[in-house]
């Protein structure tokens, strides 16, 4: 079986689209793992599948996989890409697009500059729905892993993640703290870990070592987990400009109550067609 699909990024956060409304695929976790290998398959850090909806209020279904082949339920730089193609196949001509996820539903925004706007819904600090163990909600969880003991914020923005404040981004821990606490018992579903350095109240450096996948050039989840808890902990305004290894995102949050929205861009690499 040939299937098309569509190499995107975000950032450098890269994808494999595929429409699965005008093809009928199924990929096994093992068929995933072997395209999104670097070097025998295609190579990506998430494969999106774009579905039809499941009810008429929205345009789309979307599903993401991590390039170890678990689906997870959410992805911003993705969302961006997702909004993009389905724009470029021209399965919709709309500017605003709704779509479920395994988490919940996006708007996703084309603005006039090609930019896309995800409005990312609204965070979720409490331990059991992250989750993480934790008898209470807290600004700061200490986390002892191994020799190393950490002090940082969680939330669920629909997908887990625990950010800590560094001094310095480029000097961070990412490849040994990263996989540490990713698989550590107390995030039961382990977790996306987000290094962010405060660089001002309206500006943070951040690098993700993402669940699944290892440290990626940006995450569109992990910064908007960085800004909201950046935010609950009084050290951010209400946008801020993330900067990722692989380019800027912009972030906005008014605190409890509200959507976090997300604005940055999503690129087209080129078509393929893969045999299974
Ligand atoms: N790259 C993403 C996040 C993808 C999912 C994540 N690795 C997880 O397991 O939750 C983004 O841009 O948000």
């Amino acid at each position: 079986m040939l299937v098309n699909f569509s190499k995107m990024h975000g950032l450098g956060n890269d994808f494999v689209v595929i429409d699965n409304i005008t093809q009928n695929v199924f990929l096994s976790r093992d068929q995933i793992k072997k395209l999104a290998d670097r070097h025998f398959g295609i190579g990506f850090d998430q494969l999106l599948m774009v579905e039809a909806p499941y009810s008429p209020d929205l345009d789309f279904h979307y599903r993401i996989f991590n390039a170890d082949g678990h689906e997870v339920e959410q992805c911003g730089n993705g969302a961006r890409c997702f909004a993009r193609f389905v724009r470029m196949k021209g399965l919709t001509n709309k500017h605003k697009i709704s779509v479920s996820t395994k988490s919940g539903n996006l708007t996703l925004y084309i603005e006039k500059d090609g930019q896309v706007t995800v409005n990312m819904g609204h965070p979720n600090f409490e331990p059991s729905k992250i989750p993480l163990k934790a008898t209470k909600r807290e600004l700061t969880y200490i986390i002892r892993a191994e020799e190393h003991t950490v002090f940082s914020g969680a939330v669920s923005m629909g997908n887990p993640h625990c950010v800590m404040e560094v001094d310095d981004i480029e000097t961070a821990q990412v490849s040994t703290l990263g996989p540490l606490l990713e698989n550590h018992e107390r995030f039961p579903q382990r977790a996306n870990i987000g290094f962010m350095q405060v660089v001002s109240q309206e500006h943070i450096k951040l690098r993700v070592w993402e669940r699944g996948v290892s440290e990626t050039l940006a995450c569109g989840t992990g910064a908007c987990a960085a800004m909201v808890i950046g935010f609950i902990q009084n050290k951010l305004t209400s946008t801020v400009q993330v900067d990722l290894p692989g380019g800027s995102l912009q972030v906005r949050w008014s605190g409890e109550g509200h959507p976090v929205r997300m604005t940055g861009p999503a690129e087209h690499v080129f078509d393929g067609q893969v045999a299974l």
